[in-house]
């Protein structure tokens, strides 16, 4: 059975082996290895400099891996470059925002990105009429997106004039207009009120319910805990522990790992 169909037939979405990233001397991620399935949210956790960053950057081709395997949906990837790595199915949002201030909200979902085939769930959701324009359906798919939290009423309002806490969703819409079948999320409570991870909360758990593939890095431990089917820990770029939330909360490597931190548990 050839690498493709066994992880076409175990429903693994993602699976990472013996991946790793030297800088210089120092080995940000070393030798991780570990597998997201179809369906499941699955949480990145570690403390400061763990290289949760780095690991995104890998997956998403941002940053080159010095060793190891991407598998995307049975598909090798990890040469391949950022842009082919988005039509594949791979959505991401970013620590730090990435939208147009200028452009309008809209306009923001818009650019540059059309939703793809292979993202069943997306146009399952969204019901888009067939025999659109492709102009019309992307706006519309756009307008679909911003509905769904609660911007479509700011749809030409300029992104900069939007809240912060309304950026960061928008970031979010920014990310699915491309059509993810797994979507990267970096950091989506970080800066946020209570109420508006509690939001942010909410339409990851209602995405994910969807269909969504999720990997998340955060360090907002409510959210990890209340959204995660499974967790893997790191620290030093290697792996500590991996599990349910229950059984990671509980686990001492953990626990010690964590020894001196500032968690916001
Ligand atoms: N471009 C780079 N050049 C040199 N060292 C780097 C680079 N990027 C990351 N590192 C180092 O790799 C290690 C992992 O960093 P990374 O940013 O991936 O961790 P992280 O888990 O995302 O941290 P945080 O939670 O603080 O965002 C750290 O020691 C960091 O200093």
């Amino acid at each position: 059975m050839s690498g493709e169909s066994i992880a076409a037939a175990t429903g693994d979405i993602l699976e990472v082996a013996g991946l790793s990233r030297n800088f210089g001397a120092i080995a940000a991620v070393a030798d991780l290895s570990f597998k997201v399935r179809e369906g499941e949210v699955k949480a990145v956790i570690g403390p400061n400099g763990a290289g949760k960053t780095t690991l995104f950057d890998m997956i998403a081709g941002v940053t080159a891996p010095s060793s190891g395997r991407i598998t995307l949906a049975g598909e090798r990837i990890e040469r391949m470059p950022a842009h082919k790595r988005v039509d594949r199915g791979i959505g991401r949002t970013f620590q730090t925002l990435q939208i147009f201030t200028e452009m309008s909200v809209l306009e923001n979902v818009v650019v540059g990105h059309y939703p793809r085939g292979h993202s069943g769930w997306v146009n399952a959701l969204l019901r888009l009429p067939s025999g659109l324009s492709e102009e019309r359906r992307e706006r519309e798919h756009a307008m679909a997106l911003l509905e769904r939290v609660g911007l479509a009423d700011r749809a030409n309002d300029r992104a900069g004039d939007l809240s912060f806490g309304d950026r960061k969703l928008l970031e979010l819409m920014r990310a699915l207009a491309t059509g993810p079948r797994l979507l990267l999320l970096d950091e989506p409570a970080a800066g946020l009120s209570h109420a508006g991870a509690e939001r942010m909360m909410e339409i990851v758990a209602e995405l994910n319910a969807d269909g969504l593939s999720v990997l998340l890095v955060e360090h907002n431990m409510r959210m990890v805990m209340n959204l995660s089917h499974d967790i893997l820990v790191i620290g030093n770029g290697r792996f500590i522990a991996e599990g349910t939330p229950d059984a990671v909360r509980t686990n001492p490597d953990v626990i010690a790992a964590y020894l001196g931190e500032d968690e916001d548990a």
